[in-house]
C-alpha cells in the first residue's frame, strides 16, 4: 500500500469502529446472508475503481470479476500502482468500487448503511503493513480496543483477549508498550487485535513487508496456522512471489488493474502465461550460472561434447523428474547441472539441467512428453561442464 495515499491512522480508527456507534449486537454477523452462502466468501462482481485527484481520474481498477473461496488463503499480487490496496480495501469498505460490486457473504455491502458497516468490519478484519498500533496503550489496550468500543463487558475482554494473545504466541507479554516489542511481535499484535471480534475474513495488507526474512517466515506460518484451525479466509496482498508460494492456495495477479491471470499458485506458478507473472517470478528463478552460459556455443561440430539440457515441469497431470526414466534415455554419463524445482500444493514444477554426451539424436530423444512437459537443448561445451 502506498503510505502516502492512505492516512494509516485512519483505517485502524475505522477497522476498530472507534468513530461508530458501539453496539457489538447492533446487526447480526449473518444478517442476509443467502443460506447457500459459505461464511467467508468474497465474489468481485465487475468491479470498478476510478480515483478522482487533482490531476484528473485515475483508473484504479476494471473489470474485477473473482470468487474468494471461503475459507482459502488468496493471495492479490502485482506491481506498484497495479490495484492491490484499492480491490483489498472494497472488502471493508475502506474504499468504494465505483462500478460492480462486492458481496461478501453473498451480500452486496455497497449499500450498506454505518450500522451495517460496523459489523461488516467485525466479520473482517485487517492487519497493516506498519501494524498501526497505539503507542500510548499496552499490548492488551491495543487488543481489547475493538471490544471495549463494541461495549463488551470486562470479564468476557479479558477472556478473549487472553484466548487471542496465547493464539498468536504473546502470552506474558499483556503490559508491555509496542516500543518494547520487535516487529515481528508487533505484527502479531495487529493480528491478535485483528482476531479478537472473531472475524469471518482476515485482510492483510502487506503484513510483512516491514519484516526481516526470517520475521517474515514465523507470520506467514502463523497466519497459515490461523486459516487452518479457525477456517478463516485470508486475503493478503503482496508483491513478492515467494509469500504467496509460502502460504496461498489461490492467487490473483493485477496488471494495471486488470486480471492478468488467476488461479491455483501451483498452477501460475507452474505455467505462468502473462508476461507480468513471469516478471514477478524472476526472483524465485536461479538462471544459468555465468561461468556456464559464457561457455556454451549454440551448435555442435560433431566432435565429443558435453550437451546442457533443460526439462521444465509444469505441475500438471503429475509428470515429476523421473531420474530413472531420465538416465534410460539420456544414457550413461548424464548428471544433474542444476536444479530449480518448487513443491506446491503437491505439485513438482520448474527446471531441471542436466549434462549429456552430445549426440546427433539428442533433440529427438528428449522430445518425450514422459519425460517433462518440455525440454530443450542450452548449448554444447568441448569440456566437461
Ligand atoms: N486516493 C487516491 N487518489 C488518487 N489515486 C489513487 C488513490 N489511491 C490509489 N490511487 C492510484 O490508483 C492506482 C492503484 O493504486 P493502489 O495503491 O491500489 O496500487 P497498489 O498495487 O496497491 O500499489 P503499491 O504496491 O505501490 O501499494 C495507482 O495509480 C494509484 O496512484
Amino acid at each position: 500500500m502506498s503510505a502516502a495515499l492512505f492516512d494509516a491512522a485512519d483505517d485502524v480508527t475505522r477497522v476498530v469502529g472507534v468513530t461508530s456507534r458501539s453496539a457489538e449486537e447492533s446487526a447480526p454477523s449473518s444478517a442476509g446472508r443467502p443460506a447457500a452462502v459459505a461464511a467467508g466468501s468474497i465474489r468481485f462482481q465487475k468491479v470498478e475503481k476510478t480515483y478522482l485527484s487533482s490531476a484528473g481520474p485515475v483508473r484504479a481498477l476494471t473489470d474485477i470479476t473473482i470468487d474468494v473461496p471461503a475459507g482459502s488463503v488468496f493471495g492479490i499480487i502485482g506491481r506498484s500502482g497495479a490495484g492491490k490496496s484499492s480491490l483489498l480495501r472494497t472488502v471493508n469498505r475502506l474504499e468504494r468500487p465505483t462500478g460492480g460490486q462486492v458481496l461478501v457473504d453473498g451480500e452486496d455491502i455497497s449499500a450498506f448503511n454505518e450500522d451495517q458497516l460496523v459489523a461488516l468490519r467485525r466479520r473482517v478484519g485487517m492487519i497493516f503493513q506498519h501494524f498501526n498500533l497505539l503507542s500510548a496503550k499496552t499490548v492488551f489496550g491495543n487488543v481489547a480496543l475493538p471490544l471495549v468500543v463494541a461495549g463488551v463487558p470486562a470479564q468476557e475482554v479479558r477472556t478473549r483477549v487472553a484466548e487471542v494473545l496465547k493464539l498468536v504466541g504473546l502470552e506474558g507479554k499483556e503490559n508491555t508498550y509496542p516500543s518494547r516489542l520487535s516487529g515481528g511481535q508487533k505484527q502479531r499484535v495487529g493480528i491478535a487485535r485483528a482476531l479478537v471480534s472473531r472475524p469471518e475474513i482476515l485482510l492483510c495488507d502487506e503484513a510483512t513487508s516491514a519484516l526481516d526474512p526470517e520475521t517474515t517466515l514465523s507470520i506467514l506460518s502463523l497466519l497459515k496456522d490461523i486459516n487452518r484451525r479457525l477456517g478463516l479466509t485470508i486475503v493478503l496482498i503482496t508483491h513478492e512471489m515467494s509469500v504467496i508460494r509460502e502460504i496461498c492456495d489461490h492467487v490473483l495477479v493485477l496488471e494495471a488493474g486488470r486480471i492478468a491471470e488467476t488461479g491455483r499458485v501451483w498452477e501460475v506458478f507452474g505455467n505462468p502465461r502473462h508476461e507480468a507473472t513471469r516478471a514477478l517470478l524472476k526472483p524465485l528463478d536461479r538462471g544459468l550460472p555465468d561461468d556456464l552460459t559464457e561457455r556454451l556455443t549454440s551448435l555442435w561440430n560433431g566432435e565429443p561434447a558435453t550437451a546442457l539440457v533443460e526439462f521444465t515441469y509444469t505441475g500438471a497431470g503429475g509428470l515429476q523428474p523421473d531420474l530413472a526414466r531420465l538416465l534410460a534415455v539420456l544414457g550413461d554419463g548424464t548428471r544433474i547441472i542444476q536444479s530449480n524445482l518448487d513443491r506446491i500444493q503437491s505439485h513438482v514444477s520448474g527446471r531441471l539441467i542436466v549434462a549429456s554426451p552430445a549426440r546427433a539424436d539428442l533433440q529427438h530423444l528428449i522430445a518425450n512428453p514422459e519425460l517433462a512437459h518440455a525440454a530443450r537443448i542450452i548449448g554444447y561445451d568441448a569440456a566437461d561442464v
